[in-house]
């Protein structure tokens, strides 16, 4: 029979040979979804997988012999993979979003201002995409189906979600990234899931010569997302962030849909839990920070002075929900961590470095003689003379020009090999949330911390978050950048209505948590950082923390919010720290960046931003007058 999809007619191809797993066992709906795609895609054979030590070690085993994978032998059980390298990064060009009204999806952007917060392609013109892609791309290729669970499987927070997918690659690091398990089907008899359909765009036999052993299909990139089915559909990259759907495309964007739908929140968030040493209490505090800001390295944050045990729920994004009493709860929905390897190491982050020493997949780093990896921020933990394989593969040696790993290559390594992993991490319901901290990379102007003034003054300075980036190639240096929630390239809907939704949740009987900025990169007049960062951070999240739990006297109110009185801060062994200029608040830095940001949500969410924020930012113009 025919197929009438996307208003294509695709022959009925039949049954393919089954190279793994039961098809006649799986729920109804889940053997019509795939026979659809089977039709479409026209792969060679059907593998389901069980995400299996076994099957991951029969995957490895193939791609080691196949030269995709390079075995670290300095590790255990440890392997290289390095990416066509046009294929090395997430692309926001080619990232979609599909809905029948467009301002579902985008705010209104001001007549020629080119829109930063998401991009809309209306139905007709996606199918017409779709079609022009996806009929025959997995020809000669297998076909994995990854039944896949975002959040511990069958927990009330948790979501279901099924990959369709021709690279093996993925199925590797779907199997550390998110929890893949025959318990899903059952979890999910004949219930909905998130569709997500991946093909590396190279049907055989290959028309573009695959370079690395990765096949991928750059010029036709296109990652797109119809929030309103739940579907997914990723084509042209296996890179990460492009093909390991489970994380930014359904954690993110469509989770964030649902969040919206069912009343909670899918954010591009840390979770961390701080243990009172003394009294033994214990508080979970959120974080959301743009790119290059250490978000990895404060969730899994190594404290330099006594009193706190600190340990990781999750590195990247939070599921965020209201219990019945009204107490915030966050869950980790991933069961990896895909970080950036560059700028790790033992000093800062020991307990990175050791989560990845075993059963890890590391991607376009370099590799070292004797079968370890390497890359920029290494220095110091190599031997000088060793004979290092960049991730071009050339042969290079520290101090050589260049660099040995791509800026952004990436470990995917187990959550639970965490040394410093909370023992909640897994709990279903999740962990309460005393705090949500937003932060920037901010050179100048921002002090290193202030609370916010309620929930609404909260949301307005979440809403206007900037950090220093290295600008888009035609700029040299750096730029400050907005990323509004830290969420800018993972936004699921209108940013307008996603403001909306986050100030909305304040009602009762939610009891919401404080909410905070912090900034670590402040600098003096010749650009030294003016706080030591790191594990002295710890210092800025007690005082968060007593500050959470209503200690009275150590707070000082600034037109920006409160910041800590010197007196209450820990500062033991810390030497010589400015801490005036520090905190400094400068007037009229301040009402440049607060006219600067109205300007920003007036270009970027026009009217679609709730008039709330507006008062917010009148209200912190005129404290800032009053100065
Ligand atoms: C929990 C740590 C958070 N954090 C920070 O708190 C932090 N602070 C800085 C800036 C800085 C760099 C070096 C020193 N000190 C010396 C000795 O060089 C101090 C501050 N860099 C930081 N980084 C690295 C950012 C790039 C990903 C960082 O991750
Ligand atoms: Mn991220």
């Amino acid at each position: 029979q025919y197929y009438e999809v996307h208003n294509i007619v695709v022959p009925h191809i039949g049954p393919v040979p089954i190279a793994k797993g039961d098809f006649h066992k799986l729920p109804k709906k889940v053997q019509k979804f795939i026979a659809k795609w089977v039709d479409i895609c026209a792969p060679r054979a059907l593998y389901i997988c069980d995400g299996s030590k076994e099957e991951s070690d029969e995957i490895i085993h193939k791609l080691v012999e196949r030269g995709v994978l390079t075995e670290l032998k300095k590790y255990e059980n440890c392997f290289l993979c390095r990416t066509d390298p046009a294929d090395v990064a997430r692309v926001e060009a080619k990232t979609w979003i599909s809905t029948e009204h467009k301002y579902d999806t985008v705010p209104h952007v001001r007549e020629g201002v080119k829109g930063i917060l998401g991009q809309w392609i209306a139905p007709p013109d996606m199918e017409k995409e779709m079609n022009d892609r996806y009929p025959g791309c997995m020809k000669g290729r297998t076909m994995f189906v990854i039944p896949f669970s975002m959040g511990p499987v069958g927990g009330p927070i948790s979501k279901i979600g099924i990959q369709l997918t021709d690279s093996n690659y993925v199925l590797l690091c779907m199997n550390i990234m998110t929890r893949v398990a025959p318990k899903v089907w059952e979890t999910l008899g004949d219930g909905e899931f998130v569709k997500c359909i991946h093909s590396v765009g190279c049907p055989r036999p290959v028309e573009r010569k695959v370079v690395n052993h990765w096949p991928c299909n750059p010029e036709r990139i296109m990652i797109a997302h119809r929030p309103t089915e739940r579907e997914i559909m990723s084509y042209g990259s296996g890179y990460g962030g492009n093909s390991l759907l489970g994380k930014k495309c359904f954690a993110l964007r469509i989770a964030s849909v649902i969040a919206r739908d069912e009343g909670w929140l899918a954010e591009h968030m840390l979770i961390m839990g701080l243990k009172n040493d003394k009294t033994g209490d214990e508080k979970f505090i959120c974080a959301a920070f743009p790119s290059a800001c250490g978000k990895t390295n404060l969730a899994m944050l190594q404290p330099s002075v006594p009193g706190y045990t600190v340990r990781v729920v999750g590195d990247d994004i939070a599921w965020l929900k209201f219990d019945k009493e009204g107490t915030l709860r966050a869950i980790n929905p991933e069961a990896g961590f895909f970080g950036v390897a560059p700028g790790t190491n033992f000093k800062t982050n020991p307990n990175a470095m050791k989560t990845f020493q075993k059963n890890s997949i590391f991607t376009n780093v370099a590799e070292t003689a004797d079968g370890g990896f390497y890359w920029e921020g290494m220095e110091d933990e190599v031997d000088k003379n060793m004979m290092i394989t960049t991730w071009l593969n050339k042969k290079w040696q520290i101090g050589a020009p260049g660099k040995a790993a791509h800026p952004n290559s990436r470990f995917t390594a187990p959550a639970s090999q965490c040394p410093n992993i909370h023992p909640d991490w897994e709990k279903p319901e999740g962990v309460p949330i005393s705090a949500i901290i937003f932060g920037g990379r901010r050179p100048t102007g921002v002090p290193l911390v202030f609370e916010t003034f309620s929930w609404q003054h909260g949301v307005s300075v979440g809403a206007c978050v900037k950090s220093e980036a290295t600008a888009a190639a035609e700029f040299k240096g750096k730029m400050i950048m907005h990323d509004p929630m830290a969420m800018r390239p993972f936004m699921g809907y209108n940013f307008g209505n996603y403001l909306k939704h986050w100030l909305k949740l304040e009602a009762k009987p939610h009891k919401v948590p404080k909410i905070f900025h912090v900034n670590w990169f402040r600098v003096d007049e010749e650009g030294e950082f003016l706080w030591p960062g790191f594990g002295d951070n710890i210092r800025v999240l007690d005082w968060v923390l007593r500050r959470c739990a209503g200690e009275e006297g150590i707070a000082e109110k600034t037109p920006v919010g409160y910041i800590p009185k010197k007196e209450s801060f820990n500062l033991t062994n810390l030497g010589d720290l400015k801490w005036d200029e520090l905190f400094s608040i400068p007037k009229y830095y301040w009402l440049d960046d607060i006219r600067e940001s109205k300007r920003f949500l007036e270009d970027q969410v026009g009217t679609d931003v709730p008039q709330v924020i507006w008062d917010e930012l009148d209200e912190q113009e005129k404290r800032l007058r009053d100065l």
